[in-house]
């Protein structure tokens, strides 16, 4: 990891940083001492690439791709993308990283625009609003349509991140219940906001009537929202995508209207934009579709222009503790001394993820004497934990105030003694609701040179490199598991990069984890979990 060395005080003073914005937004003052902002609003592709390497930032909206071919046209002078808006998917974050280049985004500024759109779409489909408009217009007075009151309905929202949270907050102003899906957040911001939690996506789609998805495009929502999960909705629900295109199937989407099952629907976002004449979704009937219009209000666009402008300039000036998408925050003297740490932290944050996702407390115990002050180990930790899950890819600058917005308390404690190893970082996280029974997770690793190794999972001790996949699974202790195991996986090719063996006494529960080259199916977890010598069995990413 290296910090992008943005400008010195001298080039600052001797020559303007320029800054091209070449996509529609409203800027504000262009005029600002030591910077030459060039407005260009809808800016042709060919241009941006041709005049980018005369500029220090290029500040974008959703519509310019910042692909390796805009980033090879830029050549050297480029040091800061800024992202007018949330999602960062249209930017190419590990090719700008691999060039040094900071991307930063402007998350806070269109969230109520977003939610408000979203309510827009609901309350359209609900009362065929684009259908009664076409056929009015088209001559046709027909007012035999019957739509559909919310009040006293059930809206299902999967992902109560900012946006989530706005809508869940308007439609209980239209006496709608709500229901959320969203396994990353606590359970205190589902109580702040009176909203109540589905444990899974399946049990959300059974219960409502309404369903808006607000999650980012990761690997795990493109597609959540295919053929199985619309058919678990009830008959005449309604869907509203103002997220991202392809969170909802697109095919699926136009096959549940078309069928009948779903009343409406209403979407912002398409998988291609802007889509093609022949796009399914132009004539499918009750769908209310917008050009990506989630951030396009007066009030958003001024904030997003005033945000992200003053966030590009600052970076420009060395000031990166804002919007940073990309950027660690450390300096190489501490990256020496940490050495493997950082990677170790970072994993066991991932591990604790998957293990326990959405806790509210994340303690850290540093044992042994570290080279350096470990505190950056428990914010990496916390990149860990919260990657995958929101558009603003956690990292060293944002990580600690992320999990502060999602309510996630952090506590370190130190001691001096670690009996097992030179230093051994211990992770703990708990979750649950409130006055329910609270679960907690354990994970545990020390470096060996620069190589993190796991040391403890849960009670168990453990020594494994933490790599690719690890399968967790426990028993009885009982001779003949290892064998069972292994063989089953030799069946499927499946290659056992390391394994160890820990259990809390002879004879009790035994704790096997093994790291595998490649993952398993579900079908593979499964059978692997009904053999009769395993109790249960977890598949983790690291
Ligand atoms: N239509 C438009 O013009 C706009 C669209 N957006 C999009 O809206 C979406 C939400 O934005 P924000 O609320 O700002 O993001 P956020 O990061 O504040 O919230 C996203 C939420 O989704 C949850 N999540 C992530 N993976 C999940 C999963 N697999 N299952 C359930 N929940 C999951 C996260 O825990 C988080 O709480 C993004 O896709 C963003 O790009 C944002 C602004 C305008
Ligand atoms: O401003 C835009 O281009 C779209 C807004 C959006 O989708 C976002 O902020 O993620």
């Amino acid at each position: 990891m290296t910090v992008p060395v943005l400008t010195s005080p001298d080039q600052v003073a001797s020559t303007p940083l320029r800054v091209l914005i070449c996509d529609e937004m409203n800027p504000g003052d262009l005029h600002h001492e030591g910077f030459e902002i060039d407005y260009e609003g809808n800016l042709p592709r060919e241009e941006t690439l041709r005049r980018l390497p005369e500029y220090d930032a290029l500040i974008t909206r959703s519509r310019t791709k910042v692909d390796r071919e805009l980033l090879a046209a830029a050549g050297e002078r480029l040091r800061v993308i800024g992202r007018g808006g949330v999602g960062v998917d249209n930017i190419d974050l590990e090719a700008c990283s691999r060039r040094g280049i900071l991307v930063l985004n402007a998350p806070e500024s269109n969230n109520v625009s977003a939610a408000e759109l979203a309510i827009m779409h609901l309350l359209a489909a609900a009362r065929g609003l684009t259908r009664s408009d076409r056929k009015t217009r088209a001559g046709e007075w027909d007012r035999k349509f019957l739509g559909v009151e919310l009040k006293d309905k059930t809206l299902g929202i999967v992902g109560l991140g900012r946006i989530g949270s706005i809508v869940a907050d308007r439609a209980q102003g239209l006496r709608l219940k709500v229901v959320a899906f969203d396994p990353y957040v606590p359970e205190n911001k589902f109580e702040r906001l009176g909203v109540e939690r589905a444990a899974s996506l399946d049990e959300l789609l059974t219960q409502v009537d309404f369903l808006t998805v607000h999650t980012p495009l990761t690997g795990e929502t493109q597609g959540m929202i295919g053929t199985r999960e619309l058919a678990l909705l009830r008959p005449g629900s309604i869907v509203v995508n103002a997220a991202r295109g392809g969170i909802v199937e697109e095919a699926a989407l136009v096959e549940a209207l078309k069928s009948g099952h779903l009343f409406g629907a209403g979407v912002d976002v398409f998988v291609e934009e802007p889509p093609t004449p022949d796009h399914p979704f132009l004539g499918a009937p009750n769908l209310g579709i917008t050009a990506h219009l989630g951030a396009n209000t007066f009030e958003a666009q001024e904030r997003v222009g005033a945000e992200i402008v003053g966030r590009v300039l600052a970076a420009l000036h060395g000031d990166v503790s804002r919007g940073a998408v990309n950027a660690p925050a450390l300096d190489a003297r501490t990256l020496e001394l940490l050495g493997g740490h950082l990677d170790l932290g970072e994993k066991l944050g991932r591990i604790l993820a998957q293990l326990l996702p959405g806790a509210h407390d994340l303690e850290v115990t540093f044992r042994g004497e570290f080279a350096a002050d470990p505190a950056p180990i428990v914010t990496a930790a916390l990149v860990g934990y919260l990657s995958g899950s929101t558009d603003e890819r956690p990292n060293m600058i944002n990580a600690r105030a992320l999990a502060k917005e999602r309510g996630l308390n952090l506590a370190v404690r130190e001691e001096q003694d670690s009996p097992d190893y030179q230093t051994e970082v211990v992770v703990k996280v708990t979750g649950g609701a409130q006055g329910e029974k609270q679960r907690t997770r354990t994970v545990g690793g020390t470096v060996f040179g620069r190589s993190p190794r796991l040391t403890r999972l849960r009670d168990y001790r453990v020594e494994l490199a933490p790599e690719g996949f690890i399968l967790i699974a426990s028993n009885q202790d009982r001779p003949g598991a290892v064998a069972k195991l292994s063989n089953l996986l030799g069946t499927w090719g499946i290659n056992i990069a390391g394994m160890a063996l820990g259990r809390a006494q002879k004879g009790g529960q035994a704790l096997f984890t093994l790291t595998l080259d490649d993952g398993l199916t579900p079908e593979q977890l499964q059978a692997i979990r009904d053999l009769d010598v395993i109790d249960s069995a977890f598949l983790v990413r690291v």
